[in-house]
């Protein structure tokens, strides 16, 4: 699907939707659960579909009450589970050693960019604790019992690896240690895990070298749950607010561990006027000025802060975001092709971006964007497209069901414009 998107700010309110991150992590505490959970979700999305068909897979059961989803846990089933994570990283690397220590025969599938997203490091270690795994890739078979023990990883190629071990280890009967052999990025991620496992009873003690996981443990149901607001994908309204008219967005928490939480404070470093009262977060735009962005805590703010950075006064550096080049897309190289077809001038490097803000070159001709299939280039490139003040094309734009699908009708209602070609 192609989209068009024409000049102008956008202005007004939007009731985020839930956390990806959290309602992921929320669906598998309840599936591993004692007792059934009520689950009150603000909109589903692709990824989110992916993690209950694959717990559906492995044993639980879902009942819809609208929005809402009463989650049933796991039972055992002997037939072979198959999983299919779609696009979705966190599903994936979540939800294999959970299988494993469920001690399922799973065949594990997905499409998109997800089959060539690393996964080798996870792998390895649950074919070292007694798993058989048929690939390093997608599609995968795995089968055999995970064993507790030294699950020793860096902690710089994804987080996700370590949320994944957090959910499993401490189902099975043995004692288990996460050894982190590098420093940790996307450490918000693995707050959010903690937190999760915290509200379900689950006990780790963090040390100094990772973490310490008692096996023989039971998730307990809260009874009911309800994600938090997505601040991840809030900062695509509230750029837009940094870069226009204000914008407000209602229900995103202050005190939830979501570390994309940042982007108040980088927008203020920006320039742009921050205001919070309660849950309601209001941006205004004051004048922009480059800055230096450090992504390792922060990957998925990344591409709409590009935009901030195209409309900001002088040099922006964004560094340390080589991992963004593994994500639904490279998105380093999607990102300097997509500011560069607005006209920004932009520089890529191995680890990072820099972007010259203020210095808008003309078109030539129609604009045309290319998503790369990924749904936050999609935002970006709608949010950056509209307030740079470009008409622009694009292409690839169902991506953004991914994790947002009600964006571009919340777009429109923000006095945007977005047309389907
Ligand atoms: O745990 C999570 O919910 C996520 C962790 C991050 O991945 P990495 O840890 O691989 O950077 C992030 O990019 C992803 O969108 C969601
Ligand atoms: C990278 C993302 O998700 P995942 O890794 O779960 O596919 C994302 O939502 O930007």
């Amino acid at each position: 699907m192609n989209i068009k998107i024409s000049r102008g700010a956008l202005r007004g309110t939007v009731q985020m939707i839930s956390s990806k991150s959290d309602a992921h992590r929320l669906f598998i505490g309840a599936a591993l659960a004692d007792q059934p959970t009520e689950m009150v979700l603000n909109g589903s999305s692709e990824d989110l579909e992916a993690t209950l068909q694959c717990l559906q897979a492995l044993g639980a059961d879902f009942l819809r009450q609208g929005d809402n989803i009463k989650v049933f846990p796991v039972e055992k089933k002997e037939e072979l589970a198959v999983m299919d994570c779609r696009e979705s990283g966190s599903t994936l690397r979540f939800l294999l050693p959970v299988a494993a220590a469920l001690g399922r025969n799973v065949l594990v599938e997905g499409k998109g960019r997800l089959p060539q997203r690393p996964i080798g490091i996870l792998t390895e270690l649950l074919r070292e604790h007694g798993c058989f795994v048929s690939n390093d890739q997608l599609p995968l078979e795995m089968h055999g019992q995970l064993k507790g023990g030294t699950f020793s990883l860096p902690g710089n190629v994804s987080s996700q690896f370590i949320t994944g071990l957090l959910f499993a280890l401490p189902l099975l009967e043995e004692d288990s240690e996460i050894v982190l052999t590098t420093e940790v990025e996307s450490r918000g991620y693995i707050d959010m895990t903690l937190h999760t496992l915290k509200r379900f009873g689950i006990e780790v003690e963090e040390g100094k070298r990772g973490f310490s996981i008692p096996g023989g443990q039971q998730y307990h149901s809260p009874g009911v749950m309800q994600a938090d607001g997505d601040w991840s994908n809030g900062a695509f309204w509230l750029t837009a607010g940094a870069m226009g008219q204000p914008v407000t967005c209602c229900g995103l928490q202050m005190d939830s561990p979501q570390g994309d939480k940042a982007i108040l404070d980088i927008l203020k470093q920006f320039g742009a006027h921050v205001e919070v009262e309660g849950d309601r977060v209001t941006v205004s735009h004051g004048k922009l000025k480059g800055c230096v962005i450090d992504a390792a805590q922060i990957p998925d703010l990344v591409p709409i802060l590009c935009m901030a950075a195209a409309a900001a006064e002088g040099k922006t550096e964004i560094r340390n975001a080589g991992r963004l080049r593994i994500k639904e897309s490279d998105r380093l190289a999607a990102m300097a092709d997509c500011l560069k077809g607005l006209g920004v001038p932009v520089e890529e490097k191995q680890d990072g971006l820099v972007i010259h803000g203020g210095k808008l070159t003309e078109p030539q001709g129609e604009i045309r964007i290319d998503a790369y299939g990924d749904h936050r280039i999609v935002m970006s490139a709608a949010v950056g497209a509209a307030l740079l003040g470009r008409e622009a094309v694009i292409e690839g734009a169902e991506a953004v069901a991914k994790s947002y699908p009600a964006f571009f009708a919340e777009f429109i209602r923000l006095g945007g414009g977005a047309d389907v070609l």
